[in-house]
């Protein structure tokens, strides 16, 4: 079973005619994307905006028409993945390196559908690494100060053994904490440290997630009426 795939392809259900669409980023998303752009084909009409180049590349080749950010206005729906999902629909995103295009995307939208597969669902944050997008200058410091926050930071690689940056050039230090006990907290106090961009954590940002099990059974996972 695709269990990916079962919650993109549900999750397009969502989108309907004319919609300003925002375009996750990763395997699962991509997905999604794959599905917008058969709806695409057979006459549905949508503007896109991409959280990566990855994902515009991809919306390109399936002639999905992409904004750019700047003229795009507020975005009915944005469709993407995540790394883990909490029982407060709080995540951990930013696996693929996308995670500070993705939040200013999703902070742009009236709804934020995320798709994931029953495994990333946890009841507390942190076995999976929280990526942290941080500047380059300067970096071996504010990797120290994320430290002090008892985690373990390792500064992302690509496969090659050079160091991965992300789309706006920066770098992605991704956090082993193991268990995150204050999501909400912890997002705030790396964001203060100088040199961190953004991190992982989006808290209170998901509308719902479309969660997929092995038993081909799609569960949708609602917020409450934070975002409408
Ligand atoms: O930066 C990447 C994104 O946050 C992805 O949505 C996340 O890493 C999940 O990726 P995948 O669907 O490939 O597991």
């Amino acid at each position: 079973m695709n269990i990916k795939k079962l919650a993109a392809e549900k999750a397009v259900d969502w989108v309907e005619e004319g919609m300003m669409v925002g375009l996750g980023t990763g395997s699962t998303a991509a997905y999604a994307i794959e599905k917008i752009g058969e709806r695409v084909k057979q006459g549905l009409h949508i503007r896109a905006v991409a959280t990566s180049v990855q994902s515009e590349n991809l919306a390109r080749e399936w002639s999905i028409p992409i904004i750019p950010f700047a003229e795009v206005g507020e975005i009915d729906l944005t469709i993407d993945g995540a790394d883990e999902v909490d029982p407060n629909l709080n995540l951990i995103k930013g696996g693929g390196g996308a995670l500070l295009r993705e939040k200013i995307v999703a902070a742009r939208s009236r709804q934020v559908m995320i798709i994931t597969g029953e495994n990333k669902v946890v009841q507390k944050l942190g076995a999976f690494p929280l990526p942290v997008e941080v500047v380059t200058f300067a970096h071996e410091w504010t990797i120290e100060k994320l430290a002090s926050f008892g985690c373990k930071p390792v500064l992302r690689q690509t496969k090659d053994g050079d160091v991965f940056k992300t789309d706006n050039g920066n770098y992605t230090v991704d956090c082993h904490f193991n268990v995150i006990e204050d999501a909400a907290r912890l997002h705030h106090q790396l964001n203060n440290i100088p040199g961190v961009v953004d991190n992982g954590l989006f808290i209170n940002m998901a509308s719902a997630v479309v969660v997929a099990y092995e038993s081909g059974v799609i569960e949708v996972l609602r917020a409450p009426a934070r975002r409408s």
